[in-house]
């Protein structure tokens, strides 16, 4: 079945979801929705997407973006919705979803009751799958990042308790009104941030502190992690585990990986479309055990982790595939795993894509 899939929201996330919907084999972009006509509304059009105007059509006709229709048009031509709009527009927007019957996904800028179940493919795609949930919160890009690892780690070791330090981008490359310029922010200073409770939303059980600090850095997120495990590992085996998720990129020591800008230039070395990075980034180096005490550092590229977890969503509420045939799929189209461009696609979904070539 080929799922139309509708955009409301063409920004930071919303442009990638859109890429990343009409790369897969068993998905069409139905339409994106914007507010303002700028570079970004040519650039859909462009790229040969159907442009919905949110409310001023008669802009984007004087900008020479053809309008294929209002808000109310891109939902009714869409068997799924992705929200993608700036936090807070999401929870407004769930009842027009409601009044087409649309299932919708929502991003982790709203807050989790903005839907009936929040989602990360390798926590919960199968619950999710299971459910009777049509709206569907994809959590944060932090969040995404902490379950990625927590889950495998808690499933080969058990996790007794998990304290992490997230040290957060100040804002997006394109965001130029974010901050700080100069200085480091307690953010939230309360402890802990909502990140921890907010992996709770896809991994319940699991016992998460985090304490989050802000500084003046656009390419990405960088987490400083403690797990302490309820079996005894050794820091080869835990790599080992790492390097088995597809969707974790064990950066090996040969790559000599400084920090993000290092990874950015990786990503772009790779072809990476937009210099994307959807996996976690772990330093290799940096994983240490101490007794049953787990320590690493690992980066998130947050313009684009949560992306191929929006398309799993979609199969997840469409009942389309389990999770394991998602995430392959997923993988496979986007080429998550590969970073030698003259790679075909087949080490791109086994799981094993990148760390087959990062001993360390
Ligand atoms: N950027 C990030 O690092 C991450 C963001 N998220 C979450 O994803 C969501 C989107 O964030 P992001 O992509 O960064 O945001 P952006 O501001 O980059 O993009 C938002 C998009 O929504 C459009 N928009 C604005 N108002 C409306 C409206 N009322 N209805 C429809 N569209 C509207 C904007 O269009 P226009 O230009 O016309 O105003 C723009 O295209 C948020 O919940 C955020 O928290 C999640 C993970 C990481
Ligand atoms: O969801 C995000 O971060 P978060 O997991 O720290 O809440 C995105 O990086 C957006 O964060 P922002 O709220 O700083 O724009």
């Amino acid at each position: 079945m080929m799922l139309r899939v509708g955009v409301n929201g063409y920004g930071t996330i919303g442009k990638r979801v859109a890429d990343a919907l009409a790369a897969q084999p068993d998905m069409t972009v139905s339409g994106v929705a914007k507010t303002t006509p700028n570079f970004e509304a040519t650039a859909a059009h462009r790229r040969g997407y159907a442009v919905h105007a949110i409310d001023d059509a008669a802009a984007f006709a004087a900008a020479d973006v053809p309008v294929a229709g209002d808000l109310d048009d891109l939902v009714a031509a869409s068997d799924v919705v992705i929200d993608c709009t700036p936090a807070g527009i999401g929870a407004q927007n769930r009842e027009i979803y409601e009044a087409h019957d649309t299932p919708a996904l929502y991003q982790g800028g709203e807050d989790a009751d903005v839907a009936d179940a929040s989602f990360n493919a390798r926590a919960n795609y199968d619950e999710i799958a299971n459910g009777d949930a049509e709206h569907v919160r994809v959590v944060s890009c932090n969040t995404t990042g902490l379950s990625r690892v927590l889950t495998p780690l808690d499933e080969v070791y058990g996790v007794e308790k998990t304290r992490a330090t997230l040290v957060r981008r100040g804002g997006d490359p394109s965001q130029s009104d974010r901050g700080p310029i100069n200085d480091i922010l307690p953010d939230p200073v309360t402890v802990p941030s909502h990140h921890g409770p907010d992996v709770n939303t896809v991994l319940p059980d699991l016992a998460v502190d985090t304490m989050g600090v802000t500084v003046p850095a656009t390419l990405m997120h960088l987490h400083s992690v403690n797990v302490t495990l309820e079996s005894d590992a050794d820091a080869d085996a835990v790599r080992e585990t790492l390097a088995d998720e597809s969707r974790v990129f064990v950066v090996p020591e040969h790559a000599r990986v400084a920090g993000p800008g290092h990874l950015k230039e990786l990503a772009k070395d790779a072809g990476r479309p937009r210099g994307d990075l959807w996996e976690n980034c772990v330093w290799g180096a940096s994983i240490a055990v101490e007794g049953r005490d787990l320590y690493f550092f690992q980066a998130i590229h947050q313009e684009s982790d949560v992306v191929p977890e929006n398309v799993d969503a979609v199969r997840a509420i469409a009942g389309d595939a389990d999770a394991a045939e998602s995430v392959v799929r997923t993988n496979r189209a986007l080429g998550v795993g590969r970073f030698d461009p003259t790679d075909g696609d087949a080490t791109a979904a086994d799981g094993r894509g990148m760390a087959a070539s990062a001993d360390d």
